[in-house]
């Protein structure tokens, strides 16, 4: 199939590139000439494990990028709108939603052959069925059902793993006006013959998205809450987690005896908060279109509250062991807002740098990938390290902030030092007792 992808960011790069692995022909449309140009020279303008190698594989045979959208609608069978989605504070964002509905129907009023037309951005229930049908029609003077089909199919990769997401993924939505819509979703992802596909509205299908991402920005938040309560009770939250999670309703048993995880469940673990650019914006924005439409939705706003006031625990744990942080040496390791990627939008990391930037410690800093993007937001509040090594070298307190898997090496490395540094772990992910003086999220 012929796809234009509109939007080049975490999801439309991405599903470009696997969709052009798969065999289609994609056309990547952006309104930033640079990311274009990247991705014409191979270069991917984010990080994602494995996508630099897609775009060796496939650009330019099958996989372009370019910022002539009405070219790309004309020459492809199938539009993806996959721009960005903000919160702004009120209500959810649609502007660059609405601005590509209209380029792409303009582009629709030349164009004999049907078209289909499909909304890939996480986008409030009701959006495309009452703000992007009506703006295509309009702006093409067509009828949607006759002349174009118009479809919702979320999408649900992470970053970090997000081509393994896609590539595997547990579930594809298909969410259509019109049999004919939802037919033409399904002839896109035939190759996924063995994951579950829902057969659907457009309006669930939005639904489904913001229920699904609800869900595990509340696993979290639930999780942090029983935290700050372990933590005040003297009790470990890992080992109360764990105690949990051993639950078979949590972890299955396998007919072989074995457990389907034993004892960790995905979500249901405490740290320092979620962030990204999806969990903080899509629990907000649901919670606006939910009281907006006259219906309360306390539980989530909790849920927000909790994440919000979650990255302070650091900043305590810190003061409590090491009192007046002013002039301390501090080293924060990790800034993306999760491992695996260079993405530090919402990242919990954040608010704690200035914190302790604005209380006067000396902050060092050190991240695998994210550097680049930490330097140009927080340039001014810290010093990046090039190793690990050198970032810990003389610090008098470790924060860890991210999950990256080469901070596992932190009780060696630390037992080499001449000092015993404070390591606050704001991801459970360190043994207490595997260095000397140790605090974490949900421990005393
Ligand atoms: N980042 C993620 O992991 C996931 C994001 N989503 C959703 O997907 C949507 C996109 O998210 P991201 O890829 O993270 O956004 P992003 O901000 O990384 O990328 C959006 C891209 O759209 C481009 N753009 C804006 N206006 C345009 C226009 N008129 N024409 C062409 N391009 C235009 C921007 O230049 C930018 O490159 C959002 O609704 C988000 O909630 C859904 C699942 C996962
Ligand atoms: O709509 C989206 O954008 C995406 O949002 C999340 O994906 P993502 O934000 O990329 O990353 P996650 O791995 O889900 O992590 C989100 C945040 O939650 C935190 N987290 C995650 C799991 C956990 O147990 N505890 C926890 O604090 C992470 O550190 C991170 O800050 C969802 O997992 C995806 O399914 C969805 O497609």
């Amino acid at each position: 199939m012929k796809v234009s992808v509109i939007g080049t960011g975490y999801v439309g790069l991405v599903s470009g590139a696997c969709l052009s692995h798969l065999g289609h022909t994609v056309v990547c449309v952006d309104v930033d000439p640079r990311k274009v140009d990247m991705i014409m020279e191979k270069n991917p303008p984010i990080y994602e494990k494995g996508l630099q190698e897609l775009l060796d594989e496939n650009v330019p045979a099958r996989l372009t990028a370019t910022t002539d959208l009405r070219k790309a609608v004309l020459e492809s069978d199938l539009s993806l709108i996959a721009v960005g989605t903000p919160f702004d504070g009120q209500i959810i964002d649609l502007k660059y939603i609405r601005q590509v509905a209209k380029e792409i129907g303009e582009a629709l009023k030349d164009k004999p052959d049907y078209h289909m037309v499909v909304v890939k951005s996480t986008v409030v229930p009701g959006t495309t069925t009452d703000v992007v049908l009506p703006i295509l029609e309009e702006a093409s003077g067509k009828t949607a059902g006759v002349d174009f089909g118009v479809g919702m199919n979320p999408e649900f990769l992470r970053e970090g793993e997000a081509i393994e997401d896609f590539m595997q993924p547990d579930r594809i939505v298909f969410g259509g006006i019109d049999e004919r819509s939802i037919d033409s979703l399904a002839a896109l992802y035939e190759v996924f013959d063995k994951s579950d596909k829902v057969r659907t509205d457009p309006r669930t299908a939005e639904m489904i998205k913001y229920t699904a991402n609800s869900l595990l920005a509340t696993l979290i938040s639930f999780s942090n809450e029983i935290a700050n309560l372990c933590a005040a009770q003297k009790v470990d939250v890992a080992e109360a987690m764990h105690g949990v999670h051993l639950d078979r309703r949590f972890s299955p048993i396998l007919p072989s005896g074995e457990r389907v995880s034993p004892g960790f469940v995905s979500y249901v673990w405490p740290g320092a908060g979620f962030g990204g650019s999806c969990f903080p914006k899509d629990v907000k924005a649901l919670v606006a279109h939910g009281e907006n439409g006259g219906v309360p939705m306390q539980l989530l706003k909790s849920v927000i509250d909790v994440n919000n006031r979650q990255p302070q625990k650091m900043v305590d744990m810190l003061e409590d062991r090491l009192g007046d942080i002013s002039g301390r040496k501090v080293t924060v390791l990790g800034v993306a807002f999760k491992p695996g990627t260079d993405d530090i939008r919402e990242s919990p990391a954040i608010p704690v740098i200035r914190q302790l930037a604005d209380k006067g410690a000396l902050l060092t800093a050190f991240d695998p990938i994210a550097r680049h993007e930490a330097e140009r937001e927080l340039g001014d509040k810290l010093s990046f390290r090039d190793t690990l090594d050198e970032a810990i070298a003389d610090a008098e307190a470790i924060l860890i902030m991210t999950a990256w898997p080469e901070f596992k090496a932190l009780p060696e490395m630390i037992s080499k030092l001449p000092g015993a540094p404070l390591l606050v772990d704001g991801r459970r992910m360190i043994e207490k007792d595997s260095v000397p003086n140790y605090a974490g999220i949900g421990l005393q």
